[in-house]
């Protein structure tokens, strides 16, 4: 569905992405990982059209993205989700729900039927309770929800999610890991999803991909990911820089 070829991204001299190659399928939960600096973020804002790579071609659905912006690119079906919650926190939980549907809609409704069918979103992920609160009121777990609830709002068939353990309890890692599960198994939605957490990442995706430096350096199940001798070697080097 979404397929990366030869991508490279560079900051003037440094190469945050060095020729990155991957696909992702329909119904997928991929996990992306890799020591601090190795280019995750800079993959995920090629593909969301924030940056433009020097070489190589992003295709989604046969669609090319590249020269496309973030807008055009939400509206071929891709959404995410970022590192630090960006909720709109003086206004409710279920007007950032709908800004999402608005957002990422090509022909929205009128805002009262999209108020009404945004309130599923909300109850699947389970914050249908707080809806008509402020958003600055949530507490760092439930911010991350509702970006999940506002990126399903667009109705996507790709979320990008950009680290949503940092900051959260395991219990609550726990339960935002079940969402990402539900909105792959309900809605049949794929989720790339960077991380840190490692035990979050090895539990919930069904194949992760390993950035180092720029480059790609292993692409597998957990297990295998696990077992990799690359992996370990690339994360011990980060732990001595
Ligand atoms: N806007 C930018 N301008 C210049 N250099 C950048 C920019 N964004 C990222 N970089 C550099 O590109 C490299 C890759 O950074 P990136 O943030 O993509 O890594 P990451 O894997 O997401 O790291 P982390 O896990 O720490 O978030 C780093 O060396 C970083 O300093």
């Amino acid at each position: 569905m979404l397929t990366v070829s030869g991508v490279t991204k560079r900051f003037g001299g440094l190469t945050a992405v060095d020729d990155v190659s991957l696909g992702i399928d329909r119904n997928e939960i991929v996990g992306l990982i890799g020591p601090n600096g190795a280019g995750k973020t800079t993959l995920f804002n090629t593909i969301a059209g924030v940056y433009a790579p020097v070489t190589g071609s992003i295709t989604f659905r046969g669609d090319e993205l590249i020269g496309k912006g973030p807008h055009e690119i939400a509206r071929h079906g891709i959404t995410r989700t970022f590192q630090t919650a960006r909720t709109f926190n003086e206004s409710t939980v279920i007007d950032n729900v709908l800004a999402g549907a608005v957002f990422g809609k090509e022909d929205p409704d009128s805002l009262a039927d999209e108020r009404e069918n945004v309130r599923q979103y909300l109850e699947f992920i389970g914050l249908d309770g707080k809806a008509e609160e402020d958003a600055s009121s949530l507490t760092i777990a439930h911010r991350k929800q509702l970006e999940l609830a506002r990126a399903l709002a667009s109705e996507p068939e790709l979320i990008l999610v950009d680290e949503i353990g940092s900051g959260l309890t395991p219990t609550e890692l726990d339960e935002l890991s079940r969402n990402l599960r539900q909105i792959r198994n309900e809605f049949g939605i794929s989720v790339f999803w960077i991380e840190h957490v490692m035990d979050a990442i090895m539990n919930a995706t069904d194949r992760i991909i390993v950035l180092n430096q720029g480059k790609k350096i292993a692409d597998g199940t957990p297990t295998q990911i696990q077992q990799d001798s690359r992996v370990a070697e690339a994360y011990l080097g980060g732990a001595e820089a």
